[in-house]
């Protein structure tokens, strides 16, 4: 699989994150609920690591919700507040604001010992690209703002937007690129359309779904695609070369495999989640 990486990119996004990370009191990292995994990036993991984080597993309503209980669960159990979201269909993000308010608790009780009344608590949203931050900032503060985090070195003076209560978000959000040095990240980045499939070839990227949905997800492919069972258990690739063959009369394997991703993406095959959680024993 060829997909672009210079460690260059790694080391400006580190440097960016990092001296950004001082100017907040926490960090409102952003993930697809569908990929909690290959939707971070575990070098910059560490640098996150130091500040208090809310992980927020968006992007909901497309996920595996049994899948999404599970990835909570493992969170919380490491001590990490998480919490899912459907930022697209939710106006109001309280569920963010009380989040924060509970995980800085100890702040706000020292700024009211201390008799400070209007105090602000300072978060920076970080993600992969495409996984709803924009969408997440904009509703926070209420209204739509420019956003010029991806353009990185454009924003010399840090604006402060502010919400509804307390909390004030730092205007450029940090981009957090996935490492995609595992081909299985490569394939569920570009699935979900965090990355151009075109740098995966589409075939590849076909069987790799179908498979995933025969062995996940079979009632939704063998309803969807009306299959026999026999057809149901074909080796992945063969069941592309069926499909093809159903779909189009000839070897128009693109065409097909066009149509599988589209019929992902747009949820034909239903709610799902990339990303399984690793249960004890697995
Ligand atoms: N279904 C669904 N779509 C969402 C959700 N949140 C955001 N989206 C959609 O996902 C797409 C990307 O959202 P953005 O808010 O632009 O994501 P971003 O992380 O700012 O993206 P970059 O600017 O590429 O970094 C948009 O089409 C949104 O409408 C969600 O919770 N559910």
């Amino acid at each position: 699989m060829q997909i672009q990486w210079y460690p260059g990119h790694m080391n400006k996004a580190k440097n960016q994150i990092q001296d950004r990370l001082k100017l907040v009191d926490l960090v409102l990292e952003i993930r697809d609920a569908r990929l909690p995994q290959s939707s971070t990036n575990p070098v910059l993991e560490q640098i996150i690591k130091a500040k208090q984080r809310i992980i927020i597993l968006n992007k909901a309503d497309l996920a595996d919700p049994l899948m999404t209980q599970q990835w909570l669960r493992d969170l919380q159990a490491q001590q990490q507040m998480a919490l899912a979201l459907d930022a697209q269909h939710t106006n109001k993000l309280q569920v963010i604001q009380s989040a924060v308010q509970e995980l800085m608790q100890a702040k706000i009780q020292k700024y009211q010992q201390s008799g400070v009344r209007n105090y602000k608590l300072r978060a920076m949203c970080i993600g992969i690209p495409n996984v709803g931050k924009s969408t997440i900032l904009n509703k926070l503060v209420g209204k739509k703002v420019a956003v010029t985090g991806n353009k990185p070195g454009v924003t010399k003076n840090q604006n402060w937007l502010k919400t509804t209560s307390n909390l004030e978000l730092l205007d450029t959000p940090g981009v957090l690129w996935p490492k995609i040095d595992d081909e299985q990240v490569g394939y569920n980045l570009a699935l979900t359309g965090a990355i151009s499939d075109r740098l995966i070839p589409v075939q590849d990227l076909a069987v790799y779904a179908l498979e995933f949905w025969q062995h996940e997800y079979p009632d939704r492919l063998q309803t969807n695609y009306q299959l026999t069972e026999q057809e149901l258990v074909l080796p992945p690739a063969k069941l592309l070369v069926y499909l093809t063959q159903k779909w189009t009369g000839n070897d128009d394997f693109e065409r097909a495999s066009r149509r599988i991703i589209q019929d992902i993406r747009q949820g034909l095959l239903g709610q799902y989640t990339l990303d399984r959680v690793q249960v004890n024993g697995e």
